[in-house]
């Protein structure tokens, strides 16, 4: 069971709702995944340029949890007054908080976002940070407020997947009892078992399921390679060794030469 600000979840997938070819793909897409929590961005267009009212209505319907988002946000005002919005539409403290700082790849700008969740804790928001791997702005992002953490593992929409795997295992070691929840850059549902594998706590991703020729089969097959990472991960894996260990035990053997 997964736990996020106090809301016990059985799904690890989150899902974005950007990119869809059409409403009811995105709809397909949801229900097929078994997700639980959707972020949704007050700013960004929606699917089949659906924007607004209708859009939110089916978000609503859809009966999941809804985590807003500050896509699209450059600075630390407009991420404040964006999650103050989105908390009027969706009435929920939670926000998915993204202050971005590159236009080419769209990496958070960690001062402000370090900023910006400070300023929203304070006021009762329960902030997602989208951040970097990095060990020093995860403790900031703590120190702020935040009890959960979403380092990227590549840039959004890339679908490059994990680019730095000692840095994001380092973010394990270094949050061992904070909720760690890739955010970005995922491509193939290997990419999501893999970081389950080593101890993360969930992945959310969007465009590799939006892209993909079947979105609804994508956001299935994303959820199965989640649960099974998750599985080896309780399971306990074996470290890879460079030498052989015979699978036979060699006592009975008639032989030995
Ligand atoms: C919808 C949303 O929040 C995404 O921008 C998120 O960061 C996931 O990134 P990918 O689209 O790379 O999965």
């Amino acid at each position: 069971m997964l736990t996020l600000y106090g809301q016990d979840l059985r799904s690890r997938l989150l899902l974005g709702t950007a990119r869809y070819p059409s409403p009811a793909v995105l709809e397909d897409a949801v229900r097929s995944s078994g997700t639980e929590v959707v972020t949704v961005s007050l700013r960004r267009e929606t699917a089949g340029g659906r924007q607004g009212g209708a859009f939110f209505e089916l978000i609503r319907a859809l009966g999941v949890h809804v985590l807003p988002n500050t896509a699209g946000c450059h600075s630390v005002s407009e991420a404040v007054l964006t999650a103050k919005m989105a908390r009027e539409v969706f009435g929920t403290n939670w926000l998915k908080l993204e202050v971005i700082g590159h236009h080419d790849t769209l990496q958070p700008d960690v001062f402000g976002l370090v900023e910006a969740a400070r300023i929203l804790s304070a006021e009762g928001f329960e902030v997602f940070p989208y951040t970097t791997d990095d060990l020093v702005v995860a403790e900031r992002l703590v120190e702020a407020g935040c009890k959960v953490l979403m380092p990227w593992c590549a840039p959004i929409g890339s679908a490059m997947g994990p680019q730095n795997i000692q840095a994001l295992r380092a973010m394990r070691a270094n949050f061992p009892d904070v909720p760690l929840i890739v955010d970005a850059g995922i491509g193939r549902p290997s990419h999501a078992t893999r970081v389950m594998e080593f101890g993360f706590d969930a992945v959310l991703l969007n465009t590799a399921v939006a892209g993909a020729a079947k979105p609804a089969l994508m956001a299935a097959a994303f959820a199965g390679a989640i649960d099974a990472g998750r599985q080896a991960f309780e399971a306990g894996m074996l470290e890879p060794r460079d030498f052989a260990v015979p699978s036979t035990p060699v006592i009975g053997k008639a032989v030995f030469a």
